[in-house]
């Protein structure tokens, strides 16, 4: 898919949700950006897995321009096995270039390695130079790997309710790979856990297609019920419109 011209006034919109040069230095944990497509029912996909175009053009290409200011790009193994997607950045400053150095690194949240690399679209993307090798977060590192496959295996510890804690993780991510700044792209769960983690969300971005995609969707809802925000602004496209916040912090 190509992408069109990046709309010249997301650039100064979105510039405030950025990862700002100076917080590389500053903080223990990479800055986290919380960006996806929903419909107007609050949907990211008309069933599960069943990879589902939400966004215009427009806003796919401002996806691309994140994914160009981010060292990585999160999803849970859930969309890798649903969209098999390439996660490479297909924007560049100098043009649609599609280069593996203006590429995030590409992060799995895959617990009981349930999805595998070998014939993915990432290693098409990474064999053609147009795309960085994956680093699978796992709780156990699969016994036999191959080692002519590209991939790097992160071992994390699970709590007792089975899930990676996600403060922990990102700060492994930043001390074993430098990864300063992360984008979380999805799926439901990852969204809906991350919402509720206002001290490990820095920005959330998401856009809001013009369409409704029916109860049979993959909803995304916060299970802990309501969730305030801060710094609210609004971008409207031509046919999207694009929402830009913070999560409230909780206060003491
Ligand atoms: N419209 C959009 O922007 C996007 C849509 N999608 C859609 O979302 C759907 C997939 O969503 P889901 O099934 O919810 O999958 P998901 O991508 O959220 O992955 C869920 C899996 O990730 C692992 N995981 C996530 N967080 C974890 C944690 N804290 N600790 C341990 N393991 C963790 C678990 O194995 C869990 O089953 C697909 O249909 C896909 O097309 C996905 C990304 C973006
Ligand atoms: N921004 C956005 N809009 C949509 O309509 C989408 N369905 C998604 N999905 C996310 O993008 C991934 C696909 O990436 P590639 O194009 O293959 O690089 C997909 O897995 C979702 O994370 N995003």
């Amino acid at each position: 898919m190509a992408l069109i011209p990046l709309p010249e006034d997301l650039i100064p919109f979105l510039k405030e949700y950025l990862p700002a040069t100076q917080f590389k230095n500053d903080c223990s944990k990479p800055f986290l950006t919380l960006t996806y497509a929903q419909s107007l029912d609050s949907r990211i996909s008309k069933g599960k897995g069943q990879r589902t175009v939400i966004s215009h053009l427009e806003t796919k290409t401002m996806t691309h321009y994140l994914r160009f200011h981010h060292d990585g790009i999160l999803i849970g193994c859930g969309t890798a096995l649903a969209d098999d997607p390439g996660l490479n950045c297909k924007w560049s400053p100098i043009g649609d270039t599609v280069s593996w150095r203006c590429s995030p690194r590409p992060i799995i949240i895959d617990p009981h390695c349930k999805w595998g690399y070998s014939g993915s679209k990432m290693q098409e993307l990474k064999s053609q130079n147009s795309g960085k090798s994956p680093i699978i977060v796992v709780l156990k590192r699969p016994a036999n790997l191959d080692a002519n496959l590209d991939v790097t295996y992160l071992e994390a510890p699970l709590n007792v309710e089975g899930r990676f804690d996600w403060l922990h993780l990102l700060k492994l991510l930043k001390s074993e790979y430098g990864i300063t700044s992360i984008m979380a792209e999805g799926g439901a769960i990852v969204i809906n856990e991350l919402l509720s983690q206002p001290t490990v969300v820095d920005s959330l971005i998401v856009t809001i297609g013009a369409k409704y995609l029916g109860q049979q969707g993959v909803e995304v809802s916060p299970p802990a019920g309501e969730i305030e925000l801060d710094n609210i602004t609004w971008w409207k496209g031509t046919v999207d419109a694009v929402m830009a916040a913070r999560l409230r912090k909780i206060q003491c």
